[in-house]
């Protein structure tokens, strides 16, 4: 199969703050607005930015969890939109999801090997010999004991619960798995397995990963392509190693300049620019960062930066260190936007 196996276009989310029954016009909140992206196979692209930015939205619209506003999804060329019955089963075991918080994303009542094999038991039924074959099989493939697959739950450790989050998702044996958070509820150590055991199981089976992250040290250990995410739209993609050597956007390098020195595993984004974000029912006009960034000039209050390709592939939104207008005309750059924006 040519061409990527996701690609996201123009998708947008809003959701409408309350009936606005006696209004005529319902205010939205802009929760992800205009983003566009490709996953290739066996890529892991990382999605980052401060809370409220609009990521988790992201895993929900690719999960097909909510519908979109405006965009498409496709996968292998196909808009999940328009996916019926026996496709949409299909395209549901390509694409699993691991979530943050492994204790409330896992029935309590089950036992660790009825976790595991739910997934494929929702599409054939397994005999209770296959049943424990599965779970035994996925159990190693995550660095557990098929002896685990008899306990429940609250019965193991918080990093067991992620690793059996992960062996479910594996079940169907899926293209893309979306990692919401997948480590941040877990300690450092912990954290370097789980993401050790993540690029492991990419290299045995080729699995895409949109992995979405508070934390920019996780994401320089495990991503290959980085998307930074502002007020619900992406103002900096790149590859990882050349945004964390040179960030462009003000944003990113803020993002960047407060990463802890003597450990950067541990880096949270709460708080990292000055200044609060602002509301994303009523965004500033323009560059919706601008009355939090030190270089903003006139024309960031008015017009929104359009997304424009670098010298060196990544693409930026930002007047004052990509002026659209500069890039546009050079000739070597006009256009070439293939590498990291889905066209
Ligand atoms: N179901 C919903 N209804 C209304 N607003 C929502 C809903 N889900 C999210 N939002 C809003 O959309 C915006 C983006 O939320 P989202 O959860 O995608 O952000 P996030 O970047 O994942 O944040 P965090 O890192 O804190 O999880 C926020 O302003 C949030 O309040």
């Amino acid at each position: 199969m040519n061409g990527p196996l996701l690609k996201v276009q123009n998708l947008t989310k809003h959701y409408p703050l309350g009936s606005g029954l006696f209004k005529k016009t319902i205010p939205v909140i802009r929760a992800v607005e205009d983003v566009s992206f490709t996953v290739e196979t066996g890529e892991t692209f990382c999605i980052v930015g401060e809370s409220g930015c609009g990521k988790s939205t992201i895993a929900r619209l690719l999960m097909r969890l909510v519908e979109p506003t405006g965009g498409r999804v496709l996968i292998d060329g196909t808009d999940i939109a328009g996916l019926k019955k026996d496709a949409l089963r299909a395209w549901r075991r390509r694409m699993q999801m691991v979530f943050q918080d492994p204790y409330s994303s896992l029935n309590p009542r089950l036992t660790a090997g009825q976790i595991i094999t739910e997934p494929v038991e929702n599409f054939e039924c397994l005999g209770r010999r296959r049943h424990q074959a599965l779970a035994a099989d996925l159990l190693r493939k995550v660095g557990m004991s098929p002896e685990m697959m008899h306990r429940l739950p609250s019965e193991l450790s918080g990093g067991q619960r992620q690793r059996l989050g992960i062996a479910r998702a594996l079940s169907l044996n899926p293209s893309l798995i979306i990692a919401d958070e997948a480590v941040s509820a877990l300690d450092v150590s912990v954290q370097a397995q789980i993401l050790n055991l993540l690029l492991d199981l990419q290299q045995q089976m080729g699995i895409a990963f949109v992995f979405i992250s508070h934390d920019l040290g996780v994401v320089e250990h495990i991503g290959h392509r980085v998307a930074v995410m502002y007020l619900g739209r992406i103002v900096e993609l790149a590859p990882c190693e050349a945004l964390f050597a040179k960030p462009i956007h003000p944003y990113t390098e803020a993002l960047i300049a407060a990463a802890p020195v003597p450990d950067p595993t541990r880096l949270r984004l709460e708080a990292p620019v000055e200044g609060e974000v602002p509301s994303p029912v009523y965004p500033p006009s323009g560059c919706a960062f601008h009355p939090r960034c030190p270089l903003a000039v006139e024309r960031c209050r008015i017009e929104v930066p359009p997304l424009v390709p670098m010298a060196d592939g990544r693409v930026v939104a930002c007047h004052v260190r990509a002026p659209a207008t500069e890039i546009s005309g050079n000739p070597a750059l006009a256009g070439d936007r293939s590498i990291l924006l889905a066209q």
